[in-house]
């Protein structure tokens, strides 16, 4: 394994240069520990039999073809799923050691917590501050939401460029400004874990560095999931990735499966498993 931060070529996969692997912590005490999970849509089994472990203040990367099952895999782990009527999901999810889907878990604790950011930046329709102070507020905060709402766009290197216009509309930001915010509102509940299923996917390049940057600054602090369709990114930020896919059965109903999950130079540059080596090295997908 490179040192942090070393370039490490990925020979037969991503071919830039530019990439850096970020060695992997250990997974000891971890944050999420899957196991056996399937999830359900009626009666289409969209993802079989995963077993995954997530580190705590890592950066998870779930990558793979479209439909095979990311974004319901990640939806997993703050239970947004419980909110689509026809989802089940069967299987363990243990969250620092508990039962996720416990009896006595409440999804709502369950989502503060583990925050979300989505592929599209959905600001709420209200100033710059009042997006950032609505979580905090709805929760009691009873400190200085002033200060909290500048320690937070600091947090998330927006500061700088809206301190001269908090009382302005968020939805006059940028794209890449508005998930930055989004990112924002999303960790001034102070979760433990940030979910994001494709966040750069809507963004220019320059606004993708930007968010890339914010990451890893995150991870200093927060677990970080994310689905990403660019295997780039997912080579540059993360230090696990878990390569999904999909089996066809002699239905013809497609399956999401988990191929291999590893730290994320080794998935790069010496997959075990030829399918992971043909995505990544862009054979198919
Ligand atoms: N709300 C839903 N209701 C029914 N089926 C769904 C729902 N969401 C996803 N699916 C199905 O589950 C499977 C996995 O979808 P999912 O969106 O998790 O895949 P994905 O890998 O994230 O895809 P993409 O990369 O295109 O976003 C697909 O067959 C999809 O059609």
């Amino acid at each position: 394994m490179s040192a942090p931060g070393a370039p490490s070529e990925a020979p037969g996969g991503i071919k830039s240069p530019q990439v850096s692997f970020r060695s992997a912590p250990s997974l000891e005490a971890p944050v999420f520990e899957v196991g056996s999970l399937s999830v359900y849509y009626g009666s289409h089994e969209a993802v079989r039999d995963v077993n995954l472990t997530v580190g705590h203040r890592q950066i998870t990367a779930l990558i793979g073809p479209s439909g095979c099952g990311k974004s319901t895999v990640l939806r997993c782990f703050n239970r947004m799923n419980d909110l689509i009527p026809t989802a089940r999901v069967v299987g363990k999810i243990r969250y620092h050691d508990e039962d996720l889907y416990g009896r006595e878990v409440d999804p709502i604790e369950v989502r503060r917590r583990i925050g979300m950011v989505f592929q599209k930046p959905n600001p709420f329709p209200k100033s710059i501050y009042d997006n950032i102070a609505y979580g905090p507020r709805v929760g009691g905060f009873k400190g200085n939401l002033d200060d909290l709402v500048e320690e937070t766009l600091t947090h998330a290197a927006l500061w700088d460029e809206v301190k001269d216009k908090l009382k302005s509309s968020a939805l006059a930001l940028s794209g890449g400004q508005q998930q930055r915010l989004c990112i924002a509102r999303t960790i001034a509940v102070k979760p433990e874990v940030v979910l994001m299923d494709e966040p750069c996917s809507a963004l220019d390049p320059i606004a993708t560095a930007k968010i890339e940057d914010l990451m890893e600054k995150l991870a200093e602090e927060f677990t970080i999931v994310i689905v990403t369709h660019n295997m780039q990114q997912a080579a540059r930020v993360s230090h696990r990735t878990a390569f999904f896919t999909a089996d066809v059965d002699d239905k013809g109903e497609r399956h999401g499966r988990l191929v291999e999950y590893d730290e994320t130079e080794r998935i790069f540059s010496n997959p075990s498993d030829r399918r992971t080596e043909d995505y990544i090295s862009g054979r198919f997908g």
